[in-house]
Formats: structure tokens, sequence, C-alpha cells
């Protein structure tokens, strides 16, 4: 394979400038082997470049082709926009990019699952499955009532799972290792019968047989589906394996154990060809289901488990974060492998981290007006990384279930709850739909889903509907449209992104409303035989040609917005998880309260008899619970994202001790800076 002869163009596409050696080597590295490296060390961006390389090699001899994967859709958007109009083929079989999840469904747990039951399945979210289970909670006998009563999760978060001899059971954790149900403490104190336990875990059994009839699958249980189909079809593996020549992971941190267990129990064997590539930063690992940080990442190394036979990569200069900024993130680092030092090689700024002290009276427009001061008084609005990059303001708690008086981003800035709201899913006009998505998330994803909410409407209001006679969803709509043959599927799908692209980051709004409109009344869309009837006619639009024409809807807000922004600065509120993997050029990072102790602070800053330690103050931490080590994970991720100025915003009561030490001016690290009430 040649990899070298293609740098240059990749250097000049993708970094307009050179990779330096420990990169070029990463680059044109082909053995099976992990990655780690510390934020803004140019993971994602060398991963491309490499990505980049291969493809111009393709299609291979042999007919196999690469599988890229994430954790994240956020992070598969990234790359699909950064790559797919330099490469497009790798966007195509025999190639796939896309989430651990979507590959595992895919390959395995779909075809599994319509071969055994003939039917086809839906894949719920925690949400959606939650929902299900209250259903069947209110239905059941009140011996089941008053456990649910005493112990809710225990019913929600059941999986179907295979023991170690392949036997179908239940499970409340899951994890491919070690398989349990575990009986609720309180449950055994209060010595609980066991057939009353018993018939808990009965109710739970026949919910989720429920389930699966109606072809309801929760997340994890495709891993189950999976497991089962590995198994019971050996020839799969090396199908997979053949098809699969080289495998790559980014954000390997956030894997799950089963996650990882899974694509090493396919690719990872004493006689596969695979090449597997992950690539990633422990000290990153912040996902956990709902708010929940994971403690510890999961990913154990090639070298962790097989020192002798493997070396781990890594690379320690961020090449977005400034020395000053690199100096303070560095304290986060929780688990500090050998050589591991976040080192910061961005040299075009020479900020120090700003503290932000606010009281409980402080509110979001002070915050952010405070942030406005100091973008200006350091000209960040004229710099050119703000053209990518923004300036954002990130929190680590954004809603809460109960209003209270902690501080979290939707109390200080009630826009960041109304916009996520107010978002809706349908609209009266076709045009609506291309300029009202989800414009919070910078990816594709929202603009994606509009669009297929969109077209799902026009099906609606011609009076289309699937083959179970329901109302066209997304899902069903992509299904539909799978089903018509891979290059049918691919086109779309291709067509679909470069409308996304277009709005999104062209902003070519009436350009693609055009051509979409010429695209729905053509035969490959409203054309289709949707309900599959025997004689079809190929239909024309008919009942929806009014919302789809109409012009009812003028884009005012849009273009009066794009005059201001000139003007103005632009803010934008985001949760820590959703910048994970962004580069901005100034991050406004604000503690919020989520368990105890409440604040990140009040977490990380620690005293232990007579010695103290405050990562504040650059000084080694001392974290040790599950909690503090959420926190200062959060806060690494959070302040590792700015290339010019990171500021930190505090309760006072939570630094007033230390807060003089802090100062810069006095022997600390922080410009700090007080917001008074009038
Ligand atoms: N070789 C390079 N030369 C110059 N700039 C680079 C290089 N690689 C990456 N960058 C820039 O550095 C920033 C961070 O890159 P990237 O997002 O790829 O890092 P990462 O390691 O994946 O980050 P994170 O750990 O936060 O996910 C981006 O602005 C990117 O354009």
């Amino acid at each position: 394979m040649e990899i070298e002869k293609h740098i240059e163009q990749a250097e000049k596409i993708f970094i307009n400038g050179n990779f330096d050696s420990k990169r070029k080597k990463f680059i044109k590295n082909l053995k099976t082997c992990d990655l780690l490296a510390v934020p803004g060390s140019g993971k994602t961006t060398t991963l491309i470049a490499k990505l980049y390389c291969i493809s111009q090699n393709m299609p291979f001899e042999d007919g196999s082709g690469i599988l890229v994967l994430a954790h994240t859709n956020h992070a598969i958007d990234e790359i699909e926009k950064k790559l797919k109009k330099h490469c497009p083929q790798l966007f195509e079989y025999p190639n796939f990019v896309g989430t651990i999840q979507s590959f595992v469904n895919r390959f395995l747990a779909i075809p599994h699952f319509t071969q055994k039951n003939k039917f086809k399945f839906k894949v719920i979210d925690d949400f959606e499955y939650k929902k299900r289970f209250d259903f069947f909670l209110k239905h059941a006998k009140d011996s089941i009532s008053y456990f649910s009563k005493r112990d809710t999760n225990i019913f929600y978060k059941s999986r179907f799972n295979l023991d170690v001899e392949g036997n179908l059971i239940i499970c409340n954790e899951f994890d491919n290792e070690e398989i349990k149900f575990n009986i609720p403490q309180k449950w055994i104190n209060q010595n609980t019968e066991i057939e009353k336990i018993t018939k808990v875990l009965d109710f739970i059994k026949d919910c989720k047989t429920k389930l699966f009839k109606e072809g309801l699958l929760h997340y994890d249980d495709c891993y189950f589906y999976s497991k089962q189909y590995l198994l019971s079809n050996k020839d799969t593996k090396k199908i997979i394996q053949k098809r699969f020549k080289y495998v790559f992971i980014d954000e390997m941190q956030d894997l799950e154990e089963y996650q990882i267990k899974i694509i090493d129990d396919i690719f990872f064997e004493e006689d596969s060809e695979t090449i597997i590539q992950r690539i990633g930063d422990k000290n990153q690992s912040i996902y956990g289901s709902g708010k929940k940080v994971k403690q510890t990442c999961d990913w154990r190394t090639r070298q962790d488990k097989e020192p002798l036979k493997y070396k781990d990569l890594n690379i320690q200069n961020s090449l977005r974060l400034s020395p000053k900024t690199a100096v303070l993130v560095d304290k986060f680092v929780l688990e500090r492998l050998e050589k591991y030092r976040v080192v910061g090689k961005f040299e075009e700024s020479n900020l120090y981290p700003h503290l932000i002290i606010i009281n409980r009276k402080t509110t979001g427009e002070q915050i952010k007006n405070k942030f406005i001061d100091l973008i200006k008084k350091y000209n960040l609005q004229q710099c050119k990384k703000n053209i990518d990059n923004g300036f954002k303001i990130v929190s680590w708690i954004t809603e809460k279930e109960d209003e209270n008086k902690e501080v979290y981003l939707k109390k200080l800035f009630s826009e960041y709850s109304k916009e996520s709201k107010s978002r809706k899913e349908d609209f009266d006009c076709f045009k609506k739909y291309l300029y009202h998505y989800d414009k919070e998330k910078l990816t594709l994803e929202s603009i994606r889903k509009s669009i297929l909410n969109g077209f799902t409407r026009i099906l609606d209001l011609e009076g289309i509907k699937d083959n179970k006679g329901k109302r066209y969803r997304k899902s069903t709509l992509m299904q539909f449209i799978k089903n018509q043959g891979e290059a049918f599927y691919n086109d779309f799908k291709s067509k679909l992104f470069s409308w996304c692209f277009d709005i999104v980051i062209r902003n070519k709004y009436e350009e693609v409303f055009n051509e979409m409109k010429d695209f729905i009344s053509s035969k490959v869309f409203i054309g289709q035989n949707w309900s599959n009837e025997e004689n079809y006619v190929p239909k024309t639009i008919n009942q929806s040609k009014e919302f789809i024409d109409s012009e009812i809807f003028q884009p005012i807000e849009i273009v009066k917005q794009s005059a201001t922004e000139k003007e103005e600065i632009n803010i934008e509120l985001a949760s820590v998880h959703a910048v994970k993997g962004q580069t901005h050029c100034a991050t406004m990072y604000i503690e919020s309260a989520y368990q105890r102790p409440l604040y990140e602070t009040n977490k990380i800053i620690k005293r232990k008899g007579k010695k103290t330690s405050n990562p504040l103050l650059l000084e080694e931490h001392m974290c040790e619970g599950t909690y503090d080590k959420q926190a200062l994970k959060m806060m690494y991720v959070g302040f590792s994202r700015p290339t010019h100025l990171l500021c930190f915003v505090v309760l006072k009561e939570n630094v007033e001790d230390c807060l003089d030490s802090l100062c810069h001016s006095k022997g600390g690290f922080w410009e700090v800076e007080e917001i008074r009430n009038n």
C-alpha cells in the first residue's frame, strides 16, 4: 500500500502545514497498535489524514475494505464532514464508517434477529424503553408494583444476556465478563422471600419477551443478539474479517467493556489478518449512562495486556492548547501513564486562564457579558481561528428535573432550555424543516433528522403508509430505502449528506430547497412503491403540493441573524459532553451542582489531615472517590477545548479560602476577576 506519497496532499487539505515525524510515523503505520494522545494532539485530524492516504489505494485487490468506528455520532459526523468530499469511496461498499452501535446492529444484530424471528425490529433508547416499562408496571399486579416502588431501576435496567454456557438469562448489569442479576440490598436486608423475588424476575422476563415480540430492542440487547449470532454462525466472523482488512476506532476511551470485547471477538484472533488500530485518551472518558460519568476507563491497551508483544504509541504535545492552558490542564490528568504529559504547542496565545468569581445572585447575562468583554479585550473576535471554532459557554449539568437554588446552565440561561424545548419536529411547510433544525448541535445529525422528518411528513400528507399500515417514521423510511438495494441506499445517503453539508456549512438554503423539491417529485422519491402494492402505478405529488411549495415561511430570522452576527459576538451554550472533541477559540466553563459534594471545586479541592491538594493551584490531585474522579475528568475535557482563552466560573464561597493564592500576581496561575452585584 502506498501511503507516503499521499501525505503531502493530506497535509494541504487537512492542516495547511506539515505533520511532524511522530504523526507521520502513525500515518504510515499499518500494524495492529493503540495510540494514546493528549487533548488537541490531533488524534482525529491525523486519523483523517491517514484514512485519506489509505483510500487513495482503493479499491483493494482482494476486494476488502476498511471499517472506521467511533462511540458517538458527533465523532462520525466530524470524520464524514471532513473526508467525504475528498474521498467519497471511503463511504461506499465495502467500507463502513459508523458508530460501534450501528456496526453491531447492521452486521450482527439485525441479520440475526430477522433470520431468527422473520420480522424487522427497531432499536429503542433508554427513554422509550422506560416508557414501555412504565406501561407494564402500571398494569402489573400489586405485589410487583410494591417492588417497583422500592427499587425502580431494577425494572428498567434489565437486559437479556447469555450466561457462560450460552443460555438465555436476565441480568441487570450489562457486562460480558460478569453476568449478574443483583438483588437490591434492601430487599435482602428485609428478608424478602425468594418466591417473591422470583416473581419479579419472571415479570421482568415476561415484559422483555413482550417487547421482543413487538420487535423493540434496547441498545444493549443488540449486543446480546450479536453474541448469539457469533456463537451460532461460526462463519460470520471469518466473513467480516475478510470484508474489513483494517479497523480504526476513534474515541476508544468511551467504549464500554462489552463493545471493546465484541470488536476483539470478531477481529482480534490468532489467525485473523485484520489490522486494528485504536485511538483515544483514557483521561477523557466521560461517557456513562445519562449524566453519569464513568469512573474508570474500560479500555486496556494492547501493551497493558501483552507488553512483550505490543508497544503503544503516544503523543504528548497538544497543537490546540497554549503552553499556559496546557500547564493547568495537565493537573487534571486522572491516570498518569508513563510519559503522559500535556504540553501546549499552540504559540499564538499567551493568556492566563481566567477565574471568574460569581455569587448566588449573579445572573447568566452578567456572566455572558463578562465573557464578551474578555473576548473583545483580547480582540479574539478578529482572530482567524474564531471563524471555525467560536466561543462557547459550557457546563457539566445543563438541566435539572427540579428547579432549585443551585447553579446549572439552564438556571443561568433560560434560553438554553427554551431552545431545546421549543425544538419542533413538525412544521406547516417543508421549507421550515431546512431552516429550523437544532443548530445547537454542530454536527450534521440534526439537519439530517429534520430533512427526514420533512420527507415522512410528505408521505403522511400523501396518505402513504408503511407495510404495517403505519405512518412512516425516519427509521422506517431509511429501512425502506435500504430495502431498495445497496446502490439506491448509498445514492440516497450521499444526496442526504450533501444537502446537510450545503445547509450547515455553506448556508445554501434556497439551492438545497429547490434541489430537494425536484427530488421529491421524481420517480426516485414519490414514484417509489412505498406501500408495496401489486400492480403499482407510480404516484405523483398531490396532497402535499401546497406544503412543499408554500412560501408562507420567509426566513427573515436567519437573514437578520447573519447581518447582525458580524457586529455581535455569537456565544453558544452547550454541555461538556456535547463539546468533547471540539476546538474553540475561547471556552467559558461554569461549575454546576451535581451529587454531593455539590460543585466541581468542592469535589477536587481536597484536605487530608495537614495535606491539601488543589489542582487549580497546580497541585497534584488527590481525587480518589468516584465523584471526585468524575469531576476531574469533566474539567479535563472542558478546560482542554480553547486555543486562546479559558475562563472558569466559580462560586465565591467555594474558593474563598484560596482566592489570594490563585491570583497570578500573587504566585498563582489565574487572572482572577469578580462579578459584583450592582
Ligand atoms: N498536525 C497538525 N498541525 C497543525 N494543526 C493541527 C494538526 N493536527 C491537528 N491540528 C489542529 O489541532 C486542533 C485539534 O485537533 P484534533 O481535534 O484532531 O485533536 P484531538 O486530539 O482529536 O482532540 P481531542 O483530544 O480533544 O479529541 C484542531 O484545531 C486541528 O485543526
